[in-house]
């Protein structure tokens, strides 16, 4: 709990505590101590794991990538054509040395053609490309308009780097790039952040998860989009679990999952099915976050869980039904404490100026789903919290204060995956 939060926070309004329920008092976050709670509520990142290259992606560096090898690890034809050794004309020799072969050295005066990425043998002061010689009845001619420069379509052994340099720093986000650089610097499997492992309980028996919304039922949206979403802070979801409105089945799926981070939708609020308390009390969960002065997504809260049989520290993030309501709390608990755990970088947040005046909460914050333009950051329509319509459309969510954002006044930006 944060100690600046006061003791006795405004009730939400419309919420009203009936004695026979199991909700306690919540008292209120600010929107930042909330996402900053999730950023620090854990001490450090998940320890280092060797993965291969294929799963090392989207993991981070958990210690610099240094080079296993100088790069080139040899000299190195840049182009087709010969190797020549000294001024030219040059007598020819030799079959030809391809990509993967070990040649022998280069006599003075002599040239042997080479192709693209083969050692340049000892001796050799240049490689003269294809378009730039003539070869005649065995001796090769200089036809380029300029002289041969020395060591001329060499790639010298170490351009890119040398043995044990640091090449990246530990944090740094395992992108297609990296795998190839990797790759090229002689690694097979890479030190990176074990990835948090997610489980996601549903809660919320009106949910149908095919076919047309009927009877008072609706879809399932957040199961198709919170493991897609969750995945891309470096996260590993393991499973979507619709779980009934009852106590203990509730309390059984808590007992049964040992992820590092336990994701639950809907049930944060004060209804008749609504035991999302009741049951974290009873598995001996501590509340960090317990509803917020944010809209949408008030209910929203982030707990630590009691350790995993191996130790493990586990945390849940209680995300509201509402979908818009899911995506703020995926915003503001869900993705930063996924994205420490998981070692990434925490950027500041992108700010952008409010093109037009954004609406706010009289005193909560809001996140809003907003188109962004080189004037800067437009509302999106069909922004209520049961609402997917204008986050699909969105570039981001601003992080609007309380009272709004006047026109020009910098907000910032919470990112939306594309
Ligand atoms: N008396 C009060 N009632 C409510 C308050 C309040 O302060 N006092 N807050 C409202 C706010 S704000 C939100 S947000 C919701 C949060 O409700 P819960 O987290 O308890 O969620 P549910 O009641 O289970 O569901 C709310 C709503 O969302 C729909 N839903 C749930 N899961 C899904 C899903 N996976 N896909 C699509 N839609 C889902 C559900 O059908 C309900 O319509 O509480 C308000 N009430
Ligand atoms: O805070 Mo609730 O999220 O508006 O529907």
């Amino acid at each position: 709990m944060n100690p600046t939060a006061p003791a006795e926070a405004p009730a939400a309004p419309g919420r009203t505590r009936t004695p026979d329920s199991a909700h306690h008092h919540r008292s209120r976050t600010t929107w930042d101590e909330a996402h900053a709670t999730a950023r620090t509520c854990a001490p450090a990142p998940l320890p280092a794991v060797a993965h291969t290259l294929a799963d090392a992606l989207g993991c981070a560096l958990a210690r610099p990538l240094a080079a296993l090898t100088d790069l080139p690890s040899f000299d190195t034809s840049a182009m087709d054509g010969w190797a020549v050794a000294g001024p030219g004309p040059w007598r020819l020799h030799g079959a030809g040395v391809l990509a993967g072969a070990h040649p022998a050295p280069l006599e003075p005066r002599t040239a042997v053609p080479i192709a693209t990425g083969a050692p340049v043998p000892a001796g050799a002061t240049a490689v003269l490309r294809r378009e730039h010689g003539l070869a005649d009845a065995g001796t090769l001619h200089l036809t380029a308009p300029r002289p041969l420069a020395p060591r001329g379509d060499i790639r010298p052994r170490g351009q890119e780097c040398a043995a044990g340099e640091a090449l990246l720093p530990a944090g740094t986000p395992v992108t297609p790039a990296v795998l190839g650089l990797a790759a090229a610097a002689g690694y097979d499997r890479l030190p990176v952040h074990r990835r948090p492992t997610v489980d996601v309980l549903l809660l919320g028996d009106e949910l149908l998860h095919s076919g047309l919304p009927r009877a008072g039922r609706v879809r399932d949206a957040l199961g198709p989009m919170l493991p897609p979403w969750l995945e891309r802070t470096g996260a590993r979801v393991r499973g979507v679990q619709p779980i009934p409105d009852e106590l203990d089945a509730l309390q059984r799926a808590l007992a049964a999952t040992d992820a590092d981070v336990v994701v639950t939708t809907g049930s944060t609020a004060a209804g008749p099915v609504d035991f999302l308390h009741t049951a974290l009390a009873r598995a001996g969960a501590r509340l960090l976050v317990d509803s917020v002065a944010v809209r949408p997504g008030h209910p929203m809260l982030l707990a630590h869980l009691p350790p995993a049989p191996d130790g493990r520290a586990r945390r849940l993030v209680g995300l509201p039904g509402n979908p818009l309501a899911a995506v703020a709390g995926v915003a503001t608990l869900a993705a930063p404490l996924l994205t420490r755990l998981a070692g990434h970088r925490e950027a500041p947040l992108r700010t952008t100026p409010a093109a037009v005046a954004l609406p706010g909460h009289p005193h909560d914050t809001r996140l809003l789903p907003v188109h962004l333009t080189p004037e800067g950051a437009t509302p999106a329509a069909f922004d209520g919290p049961a609402m997917l319509r204008g986050l699909t459309l969105a570039d981001a969510l601003a992080v609007v204060p309380p009272g709004g954002a006047a026109q020009e006044a910098r907000v910032r930006l919470l990112g939306v995956p594309r």
